[in-house]
């Protein structure tokens, strides 16, 4: 018998990957950039267990068993538009890469496995769980079966922002120009500890699942968007240099500039896809609006927003603004009385600071009812996957049955 454990991070983009030139090997048409955060506030962990035992492959997510050996493979493989089976397809898919790319002769490489997985923040809706998912589940294989080097490239084939959270810090995919998908890789630009006051403030509007998923969101955009052509060949190659000297040089205005068009352009497109696909509601749009009061009293850019394919806001910002600006958000978002703060204010710990009125009063905001905001996560940018030793760890009991 063996087994792994291990915990994988979630990224938030602030140069998005929207639309693919190849759905089969999830090749993108362009480069995107994007912060891996902290695994110790929200994280995909994953056991894997292979034992001479086992009769049958098996895989959980989140408590509940998955269909997997009994999935028709040919059928998915034939299947022209992609639909939920494309998640196990590409789990089967993975393991036999990570097989493929392993020392054949290691005992244990036809011994059948048991999959189980949880992510402690919600899953499907907009907040980045398959990319922490994928890249778990890659990384544990490679673990299992003893394989290093390049694994981004086989996490981009569960979902292609998933290549990215296979490592720490400030990562840039590469698209790549050849067909193979081989040059199609994520690479680290900064460490995790590079721009140590950088923190991420997600403002979860709706943690459900979302109706309108970023695969098929992306592909009606690529065949009916005409401005995403524009953004892939005309803006992106130019943008991505620009943040990536941001980042690299430590400018804050800068890079929010940056990570607020290319959110805004991204849903832009999202618009201008017909029929639109809309992720953005109401109070994204209050977010946005708060966002850009707060940068213009402050004379220059302290907050930026961006927006995935979801209602729910992920704010980047500085260590010495966080309390200020978490104040502001906290007055016109009201916190339900009936809420525990621990229930609301998740993450890092944070300061019940109170607001200043004359603030306010300069803002000229107006204020929303309570419960607006369903809670708020605090965290920070982290490191990339890493293995659980302690067997207390593990999700999975030694019969590979979860715990
Ligand atoms: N821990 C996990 N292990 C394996 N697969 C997972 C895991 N978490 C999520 N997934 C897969 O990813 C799917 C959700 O992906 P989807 O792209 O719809 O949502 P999201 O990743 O949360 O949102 P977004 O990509 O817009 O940020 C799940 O239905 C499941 O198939
Ligand atoms: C808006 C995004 O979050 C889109 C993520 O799309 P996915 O990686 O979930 O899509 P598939 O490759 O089809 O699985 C932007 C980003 O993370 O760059």
């Amino acid at each position: 018998m063996k087994i792994v454990t291990a915990v994988a991070p979630v990224n938030i983009a602030v140069i998005k990957y929207w639309g693919k030139r190849d759905e089969k090997l999830i090749l993108p048409i362009n480069d995107s950039l994007s912060a891996t955060l902290s695994t110790d506030v929200m994280c995909a962990k994953t056991t894997i267990l292979t034992s001479p035992d086992l009769k049958e492959n098996k895989f959980w997510l989140n408590g509940k068993e998955q269909s997997f050996d009994n999935v028709r493979l040919k059928n998915c493989l034939t299947e022209s538009k992609l639909n939920y089976n494309k998640y196990i397809f590409a789990l089967i898919l993975i393991i036999f890469l990570v097989k493929k790319r392993c020392n054949s002769t290691l005992p244990y490489i036809n011994w059948k496995i048991a999959i189980c997985s949880e992510n402690n923040f919600p899953t499907a809706a907009g907040l980045a769980s398959s990319a922490a998912g994928y890249a778990c589940l890659v990384y544990a294989l490679a673990a299992l079966y003893e394989i290093d080097g390049e694994i981004s490239d086989i996490a981009r084939l569960g979902s292609g922002s998933a290549c990215r959270s296979v490592y720490g810090g400030w990562v840039r995919w590469q698209k790549g120009i050849l067909s193979s998908g081989e040059d199609s890789i994520a690479r680290p630009i900064a460490s995790a500890s590079h721009w140590p006051e950088m923190r991420v403030l997600v403002l979860v509007v709706n943690d459900n699942q979302k109706k309108y998923g970023s695969t098929i969101g992306m592909n009606h955009s690529v065949e009916t968007s005409t401005l995403i052509r524009y953004r892939s060949e005309s803006v992106i190659p130019q943008r991505i240099e620009e943040i990536n000297k941001a980042i690299l040089e430590r400018n804050f205005h800068k890079f929010a500039e940056i990570t607020m068009k290319d959110s805004n352009q991204f849903h832009a497109i999202c618009l201008d896809t017909y029929p639109p696909c809309i992720y953005m509601n109401d109070v994204s749009h209050a977010i946005v609006n708060l966002v850009h009061h707060y940068n213009t009293y402050k004379e220059e850019n302290k907050v930026a927003y961006t927006f995935d394919a979801g209602p729910n806001a992920c704010i980047y910002l500085l260590e010495s603004v966080l309390q200020e600006f978490l104040s502001i958000v906290n007055y016109i978002f009201p916190k339900p009385m009936d809420i525990k703060a621990n229930d609301y204010f998740k993450g890092l710990p944070l300061d019940q600071t109170i607001i200043k009125k004359e603030l306010m009063d300069d803002l000229n905001l107006t204020q929303n009812n309570e419960g607006v905001l369903k809670y708020l996560i605090c965290t920070k940018v982290g490191e990339g996957p890493r293995l659980l030793t302690s067997s207390n760890e593990h999700l999975l009991q030694e019969n590979g049955l979860p715990k």
